[in-house]
Formats: C-alpha cells, sequence, structure tokens
C-alpha cells in the first residue's frame, strides 16, 4: 500500500477502539531562566488549589469565570445538535465543549514537569523558535502537482471548525504586550504573565534591517489558570471552540452567538446585501478586530472569530453561510407549513451534512491518501447508511494534532492568490500580506467571483518544509514592512504546550527511536539531519513540529509516517463521532433526498456552490 507497515498494527482489529486517556507523568523542575515564561503564574506550578470542579463563577484565579468546561443541567431530548456540542454525547455531555482540555497522545514534557515551557534534556534552551524557521522553512516555491489552493483552504475551514486556543486573538495583536513598543525584550520583571516572547537572533533578517528583536507571543490558557487542576498536576491547554464537525464556523459555538447571527424568519441567517449579493453581518468592533484603513470597510462576523484572517478563508466562510440560506429557502419552498425554527434547523443540518460529507470522502483523503482512510475505516466505500458512532470515544482534539501535525499544512500556503476570469485566464494576483484581516478586498469588483475560480485553479503549495515568506516574514503586517512568523509560532507554541518530543511521537507511530541524529536518517534526507544536529544539542530534543515535518511525504498522502500516524488517529476517533452523513440517511424525505443526494454526490460541490452563488 506505500504506508508504513505500523498502520495497520497500530490502527488494525483490536486496537480500533483503544483509544489514549492523557496519563500524566511527574518530572523534576530543572533550573529555568529567563524568557521562557517562568515569570507567568503557569510557573507557580507546586502549591496550587487542590483540583475543583468545573466552574463558572469569577475568581481571582479566573477572571473569566469560565472553567474548564460546564456540564450542562440536563440533556434535552432534541432533533438538533447543540451551539456549543453539550450532550452530543448522552454519557458525557460536556465532552467536546468549548473551554475544556485539548487531549494527549503522549505525557507532556514542560520545562518543570508542570507547566514552564519545554527545555532541552539538558535544562538548556532550546534553539530560538526564529532560528529554527529562518534556518529549516526558507521561502522556496514549489507547487502541488494535483491539488489546488482549495484544498489547502477548506484545511483551514476544518481546522477551524475543530479547536483554537484559548486566550488567542489569532489575528490582531494581543491585549498583553510581551515586547517593548519598538520590539525590544522587556526587563524580566517587566513581562506581564502569560508572555513566552519570540527572540529574534541578531542575524535575523527583520532586526537587521528594523533593529527589532522580540515579537509578541502569550501562552495558551490552561486548566492550571482556571484554577481546575489538581496540585502539581501538568498543565492542559484549553480549546475555546466545540471540538465537533458541526460548522460552529458559521453558526457560533455558544447559544447567544447563534442567535446574533440569526435572522429568525424563514430559518435564514442574517447578511447584508450590497452590489445584489449577500455578505456575512458586519462586525460592530470592525477597527478592533479587523486591520482596516478606512472605517466604511467590510470587517465580518460570524460563528468564528477569525473569519476575517486571510481572503479565501473569508471566501469559504461565505460560501457556507449563503449555502446555509440556499438550503433555507429550498427547505421553505417544499415545506410551506415550516416555521423559522424548524427551517432554520433542518438546513443547519444538511449544511453540516455536507461539510462533513466533503471533509471526509473529498477533502481529507488528499492528505491523508484515500486508501489509508479506508484500510483505518475513516471512511467506507458503501451506498449504505452506516452506524459507527461510539459513545466511548472522546472528542477532544489532541494537542499533538492542533499543535504540530495539523499545522504542517500552513506549508500549502500561496503567497499570491491568483484571480481568474471565467475563461480560466489569471489576470492578476492578490498579495496575501496586504490583505489579512481586511476582507473588504472579497466585495470588490468582481473578486469575489475570481479568487473563487483562482481557489479552484491555482496550484496549492507543495507539502513540504518550504514556507511563502508572506507568512514566515509578513504575517499579520498591517500595513507596516513586515510582520510576524508563523513558523516560529507553530514551534513556539510547541514548546508552550510541552508536546512530546519527535523522538517519543516517532516511536509512539512505529518508527524506532533515535539514538543519534543519523537515526533519522530513515524518513528525513541527510541535509535536514545535518542541520538539526546543528540545531540541537540532542535527538531527544528535537521539537515534534520540527522532525514531524522534516519526513518524506508517506506515497499518497500530503504528510510524513509521523504526523500521518497522528492525523490518522485524530479523524478516526472524530468519524464515530457522528451518525453518517445525511446523504445516506434514510428518512429524510424523497424529495429532499434527491436534493441532497445529488448535491452530496458531485465531486466538484464547491466549484459548482462557488460560482452558482457567485453569479
Ligand atoms: C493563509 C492561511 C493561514 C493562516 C494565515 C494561518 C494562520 C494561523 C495562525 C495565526 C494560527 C495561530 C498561531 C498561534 O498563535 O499559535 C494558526 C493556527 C493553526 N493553523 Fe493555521 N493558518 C492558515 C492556514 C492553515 C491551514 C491550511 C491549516 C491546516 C490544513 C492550518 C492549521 C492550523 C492549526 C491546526 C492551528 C492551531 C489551531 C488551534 O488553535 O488549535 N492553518 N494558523
Amino acid at each position: 500500500t506505500g504506508y508504513h507497515p505500523a498502520y495497520s498494527v497500530f490502527f488494525g482489529g483490536a486496537h480500533r477502539n483503544a483509544y489514549y486517556r492523557p496519563q500524566f507523568q511527574q518530572q523534576t523542575a530543572p533550573v529555568v531562566n529567563t524568557f521562557d515564561g517562568s515569570n507567568a503564574i503557569f510557573g507557580n506550578g507546586i502549591g496550587s488549589p487542590p483540583r475543583l470542579a468545573a466552574q463558572q463563577v469569577p475568581s481571582a484565579l479566573d477572571p473569566s469565570g469560565m472553567g474548564c468546561g460546564t456540564p450542562p443541567a440536563t440533556c434535552t431530548n432534541s432533533r438538533y445538535r447543540s451551539f456549543d456540542g453539550s450532550c452530543n454525547n448522552l454519557r458525557n455531555p460536556v465532552w467536546g465543549t468549548p473551554n475544556t482540555r485539548y487531549g494527549r497522545l503522549l505525557p507532556p514534557n514542560y520545562g518543570d514537569g508542570i507547566s514552564l515551557p519545554t527545555r532541552a534534556r539538558s535544562g538548556n534552551p532550546l534553539p530560538l523558535s526564529r532560528t529554527v524557521s529562518l534556518i529549516m522553512y526558507p521561502d522556496i516555491n514549489l507547487e502541488d502537482p494535483i491539488f489546488t489552493l482549495n484544498a489547502m483552504q477548506y484545511g483551514q475551514i476544518v481546522t477551524h471548525d475543530m479547536s483554537m486556543i484559548a486566550g488567542s486573538t489569532q489575528a490582531q495583536p494581543h491585549s498583553t504586550m510581551c515586547c517593548s513598543a519598538s520590539g525590544q525584550l522587556l526587563e524580566l520583571a517587566n513581562i506581564p504573565e502569560h508572555c513566552f516572547p519570540i527572540v529574534l537572533p541578531e542575524s535575523d533578517p527583520i532586526a537587521q534591517q528594523t533593529n527589532q528583536r522580540c515579537q509578541n507571543f502569550v501562552r495558551t490558557i490552561t486548566d492550571r489558570d482556571r484554577n481546575c487542576v489538581a496540585q502539581n498536576q501538568p498543565a492542559e491547554q484549553l480549546t475555546a471552540v466545540n471540538a465537533f464537525l458541526d460548522l460552529s464556523i458559521v453558526y457560533g459555538n455558544n447559544d447567544q452567538t447563534a442567535q446574533s447571527l440569526r435572522q429568525f424568519q424563514g430559518g435564514l441567517m442574517t447578511v447584508d446585501v450590497r452590489n445584489g449579493q449577500t455578505w456575512p453581518p458586519r462586525n460592530m468592533n470592525s477597527s478592533g478586530v479587523c486591520a482596516i484603513q478606512d472605517i466604511n470597510e467590510a470587517c465580518y462576523m460570524a460563528g468564528d472569530t477569525r473569519v476575517n484572517q486571510n481572503p479565501q478563508l473569508t471566501l469559504l466562510q461565505v460560501v457556507l453561510l449563503r449555502e446555509h440560506n440556499r438550503l433555507a429557502n429550498a427547505l421553505a419552498q417544499i415545506n410551506s407549513h415550516w416555521d423559522d425554527e424548524t427551517l432554520f434547523q433542518e438546513a443547519r443540518k444538511i449544511n453540516i451534512a455536507q461539510h462533513q460529507y466533503i471533509t471526509y470522502y473529498e477533502w481529507l483523503p488528499i492528505y491523508i491518501g484515500f486508501g489509508n482512510s479506508l484500510k483505518n475505516r475513516i471512511i467506507y466505500q458503501t451506498s449504505d447508511f452506516v452506524n459507527d458512532y461510539d459513545d466511548t470515544v472522546d472528542p477532544s482534539i489532541l494537542n499533538e494534532h492542533a499543535t504540530a501535525a495539523f499545522r504542517f499544512f500552513h506549508s500549502l500556503i500561496q503567497g499570491n492568490l491568483d484571480l481568474v476570469t471565467e475563461e480560466r485566464n489569471s489576470y492578476g494576483t492578490l498579495r496575501l500580506s496586504d490583505w489579512f484581516n481586511r476582507p473588504q478586498i472579497i466585495e470588490e469588483r468582481n473578486n469575489f467571483d475570481d479568487l473563487s475560480r483562482g481557489l479552484n485553479t491555482q496550484p496549492q503549495d507543495a507539502s513540504d518544509q518550504f514556507h511563502t515568506s508572506e507568512i514566515t516574514q509578513f504575517l499579520f503586517r498591517a500595513g507596516q514592512q513586515f510582520g510576524q512568523d508563523l513558523k516560529a509560532f507553530d514551534v513556539q507554541r510547541n514548546r508552550d504546550h510541552g508536546l512530546a518530543s519527535y523522538n517519543e511521537v516517532r516511536q509512539f507511530c512505529g518508527l524506532p527511536r533515535a539514538n543519534s541524529f543519523n537515526d533519522f536518517l530513515d524518513v528525513m534526507s541527510s541535509k535536514n539531519v545535518e542541520q538539526l544536529a546543528r540545531l540541537y544539542e540532542s535527538p531527544e530534543d528535537v521539537d515534534l513540529t520540527v522532525g514531524g515535518s522534516l519526513e518524506q511525504l508517506v506515497p499518497g498522502t500530503l504528510a510524513g509516517p509521523t504526523f500521518l500516524c497522528i492525523l490518522t488517529e485524530q479523524f478516526y476517533r472524530y468519524s464515530f463521532l457522528e451518525i453518517s452523513y445525511v446523504c445516506y440517511h434514510k428518512t429524510i424525505s424523497n424529495r429532499l433526498f434527491i436534493i441532497v443526494l445529488f448535491t452530496c454526490m458531485s465531486s466538484s460541490l464547491l466549484n459548482l456552490k462557488i460560482q452558482g452563488d457567485s453569479k
């Protein structure tokens, strides 16, 4: 099959329903020093209060009052899923809800065993994340030979539906500032809590041209911050959105957001109409959440706060929003007796089902391979109804997945977005960093249609270690000469979350444990192994994010063996959480079935939707 033999052992037979629960190990604390978050409250692991039940009461230690997931009072017998994902699992109603913990395949590897960012085994600091980014992830433009930018962009949609680190804005500057206004490191005593700033090395091109030596980085909120963890128990990061593949990016993650987005008429979502087209409603805090240059510029509100982050992401969010209203209108035609609530919920249900179908049957096989997906029973080749729902599966998104493996696909991002005519001629491009958090551009001229066609014709960037400088030098630059570095973020976040090392996870996934850097040669080029040996003190120290991203790809997939193992495990677990797809659901009316079946079976569904909607 071309897959590492370990997969069939690991994912096959008796292991099918066995999944890993976090098992925490205590470690002794090495001496810690500056700029590694040791001044943050996370550092004071010893002596923290005893474990408390999930709470929603503001306190000095948890001013948010959000706790670590609040179980609902009761689960009502509803035909429709909740917005926060509660009661999806009736035995464990809080599973998968916002503010709950990420899951883990392997115990964490914190610098102090409790919460400080990872350090080398020797106790020394790891190489600067920015240095790792500059050396290992240069900008070399190789394109994917088969798949278009839509494969990348739908990936970000899936990501945003699955998880979002708590406490992050992921767009606008964070209110916590870890560097001075001029981009210098602060005195240790002046660094605010939760800071883990990214240090730019002297040789850094940004440092050389601007004198900047520090970029903001705020640690993810954990269960320790919210005061809901046992004494001396290692921290676990919290996710701010529900884990389910339920289009919460469109509908929101709680009742309040969902209500604020609805029109309460005809089952429709609220839209603004401009130039004969529908757009998401305006965000009332546009100057706070978008990088707008004029108060009249569009800045949208949606179920997910990241909606404005980049033009192609916003475009797909608009498509999914319009699809809801298209479905609601179609259902209203067929069922004139349905009230607003029924139309809304039924349209939402079909929209989600289509999204799940696209994700599992069209998008996921591109990333993790069709054969791999079938073999591991993540998808099925049958036209029959499949009920493999398993209420023992914990839907928590794995930290190794969200913080390392899935972020590998930042490699697929293109720095320039093609504008393509109806005749499929590319007549121009948008520079990505000109339009972070400035969605107005998709409403200009014929851009919505032209960008849609670009998504479906422009190749995505190749899945490799090379990254466009639009995200490694110019991320969120908001009109400035330079911006931030997404790959440095990814490496830094790996350490912030204390992920198990590359070597640990590699072994967990069935590859031999490396005793020397040269043992990485089984899956990496000699050049990469040499560079790792220059950067890190020991093969034990290599960050999962880094090691996994340097592996040669498993044929027919977009990932190397270690990341493929994590991704497969995540999507395997995920596939048990829903009762199949509406395409195969026999209880819906015949007429609807035909519409849905047609929609679901279309292999170029997104293509049709985008062009249909934009005309
Ligand atoms: C232009 C496109 C994209 C941009 C600008 C972007 C930017 C970002 C940023 C700023 C973060 C937060 C970094 C941090 O603070 O740690 C992030 C997180 C992440 N990104 Fe992307 N990203 C893009 C596309 C993608 C794609 C295509 C994928 C996967 C297919 C992806 C997967 C992830 C994941 C898994 C996370 C962590 C989610 C979490 O919070 O749990 N991203 N991205």
